[in-house]
């Protein structure tokens, strides 16, 4: 006999019905109620065991309230858990009274409480899932005589009982397939979680008379905790069906959903990765965990085809071998990392914008508190991987240049069939962006008269960047040796076919341009090649704009490059 007159009613009430306890003391702890070895548990030793009459199921439920047959699994079990509880008769009464009164989840928290998950997926996860929650329960109070309601606390109460201890009812009837249902285990549910305990829950016997065991995978010294293993759970998950989390969490992750909402190509881009079967496997497929030193290669597929331009989706319209996503260009994956950077800066400042107290914290302040330091954390760890994978983009365009390397416009490895990725080096040197693309301020700083005209003939360079950037391409063409990219813009400059169909309003446009700056600018710098300063120039030029520059995002130095390998 205990001190605790609820604990004795609940474990004669298991024994009278066959259930059975062994080497194990229950008692009460920071985290509720728990199992501790009163003796050294042996490693394949049965701890706990109880039958099948026992458990709470959806069909014990489902017989109880036939009349809400239209509803699933959880709110059904929900309501009649919630209903045994208002029923001081109930068979499960030594169980119910055996259940933590308040159960800590995200959906009980007060505001001050919320503050902590402010900007975080489980933030808005909990007022989504809330109101789902209500939905149901409104639905059922339609359905039930007034008179035999429970209040929303107490149903909402239920519905955390099943998300924090359930267990998956195919634990008992292995060979059902219907949608997922669960179950509730008493006795078996009093065991706290710790990942990679080694435990075995086995079931034996008929689905009538069966009966389920917890087996120890190892030896538990006496007055140890003895603990149980609810799997591989993000913090996210642990905190929001279960109302605690772990601080390194191994199987934490982020979630990252691109958002192509406002892309008019958007529809062509999801039938890309539809056609390459690249899905994230998730039940959306745009939905991607990132876990610790782990960027998934269908992450890094969706975001090379999100980001592509106008020219790159004509190639890859009719694609359907996924291995054509693996490398689309340099300056795709260029421009894929520089959208993801800004993409999980955006997470990590949002998440370091709240300063949070972090002293005298409740419980579940605390608990959100690691979830959102977690989150903070593989945000950054993704936030590195990401600009580890730009070094080396950025390195190994620095190598073809170095090399001076000839690539053959267009420069899409589609379009180049047979012709391998790049191999990079993970331990590449850093690589300034300067060095590798180009940009304005770069060539403007080594070509002291031609930053001269094109300060003369442009009052401020950021408002008319693009037409600069323009005017720059042209000028590396004239520099020949001088220019490093020279070998890339001449073939780029063999290739294009000026007899091209050009899209007249573009043409018109840059006339006006050409119109405005010539011939004047030619008195005004010689050296301003005369056969490439043309009208025909720009148009090339605005070519290679279109389909190789990559964009930056508004505040950030310099705002357009372009990469033409
Ligand atoms: C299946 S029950 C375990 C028994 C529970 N301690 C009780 O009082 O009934 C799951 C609940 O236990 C608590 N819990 C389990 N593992 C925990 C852990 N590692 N740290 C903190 N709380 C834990 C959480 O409150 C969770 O909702």
């Amino acid at each position: 006999m205990s001190n605790d007159p609820a604990l004795d009613r609940f474990l004669s009430w298991i024994e009278h019905h066959g259930g059975k306890i062994s080497k194990i003391s229950l008692s009460q702890g920071a985290s509720g109620r728990s199992g501790f070895a009163s003796e050294t548990i042996e490693p394949n030793e049965t701890f706990a065991s109880i039958p099948f009459d026992l458990v709470i199921t959806e069909t014990v439920a489902r017989r109880a309230f036939p009349q809400l047959n239209a509803l699933s699994s959880r709110p059904v079990l929900s309501w009649y858990l919630a209903r045994e509880n208002n029923n001081s008769e109930s068979i499960h009464r030594p169980y119910l009274d055996m259940l933590p009164t308040t159960i800590m989840t995200p959906y009980f928290f007060s505001q001050d409480d919320l503050v902590y998950l402010s900007h975080t997926n489980l933030g808005t996860a909990v007022r989504e899932r809330l109101v789902g929650i209500r939905r149901d329960f409104d639905c059922i109070l339609q359905i039930i005589d007034p008179a035999e309601h429970v209040s929303w606390d107490v149903y909402l109460w239920s519905y955390c009982v099943f998300s924090s201890r359930s267990f998956p009812y195919t634990l008992i009837d292995p060979e059902y397939t219907g949608d997922s249902s669960e179950v509730l285990l008493p006795l078996l549910d009093t065991f706290n979680h710790k990942p990679a305990t080694k435990i075995t829950w086995s079931r034996q016997g008929t689905a009538e008379s069966g009966r389920i065991s917890f087996i120890s995978g190892d030896t538990i010294p006496a007055g140890n905790e003895v603990f149980n293993n609810y799997g591989a759970k993000s913090n996210e998950e642990l905190l929001l069906g279960y109302g605690f989390c772990l601080a390194d969490n191994e199987y934490d992750y982020i979630t990252i959903k691109p958002n192509i909402s406002t892309d008019p190509n958007g529809p062509l881009k999801l039938q890309i990765l539809k056609n390459c079967n690249v899905t994230s496997g998730n039940l959306d497929p745009l939905v991607h965990y990132i876990h610790h030193n782990h960027i998934p290669e269908a992450f890094w597929k969706t975001m090379r085809v999100l980001i592509m331009n106008t020219f790159e989706l004509e190639y890859y319209a009719t694609c359907n071998d996924p291995g054509q996503l693996d490398w689309i260009s340099h300056r795709n994956e260029f421009a894929m990392t520089t959208v993801c950077t800004s993409l999980l800066q955006s997470r990590i400042f949002e998440l370091k914008r709240s300063v949070l107290p972090r002293e005298n914290l409740s419980s579940c302040q605390h608990y959100a508190l690691i979830y959102r330091d977690s989150q903070q954390l593989l945000y950054q760890n993704a936030l590195d991987m990401v600009n580890q994978r730009k070094q080396q983009v950025l390195s190994s365009i620095k190598s073809l240049l170095d090399s001076r390397t000839m690539p053959s416009p267009p420069f899409l490895r589609i379009a180049h069939p047979g012709q391998p990725p790049p191999i990079f080096n993970t331990a590449t040197t850093f690589v300034p962006l300067e060095t590798a693309t180009i940009n304005v301020d770069r060539l403007l700083q080594r070509d002291l008269p031609f930053k001269a005209f094109i300060e003369t003939f442009f009052e401020s360079v950021e408002e008319e960047l693009d037409v600069v950037l323009m005017l720059c391409l042209i000028r590396q063409l004239s520099l020949k040796d001088d220019s490093p990219w020279y070998p890339s813009l001449q073939a780029a400059w063999n290739a294009f076919d000026s007899a091209q169909e050009h899209c007249q309003e573009t043409v018109m446009g840059l006339q006006d341009i050409y119109d405005s700056l010539f011939p004047q600018a030619f008195e005004h710098l010689e050296t301003l090649d005369r056969n490439l300063f043309t009208l025909e120039g720009l148009v090339w030029a605005n070519h290679m704009l279109s389909n190789y520059s990559v964009e930056f995002p508004p505040s950030a130095e310099p705002a357009l490059v372009i990469v033409p390998y």
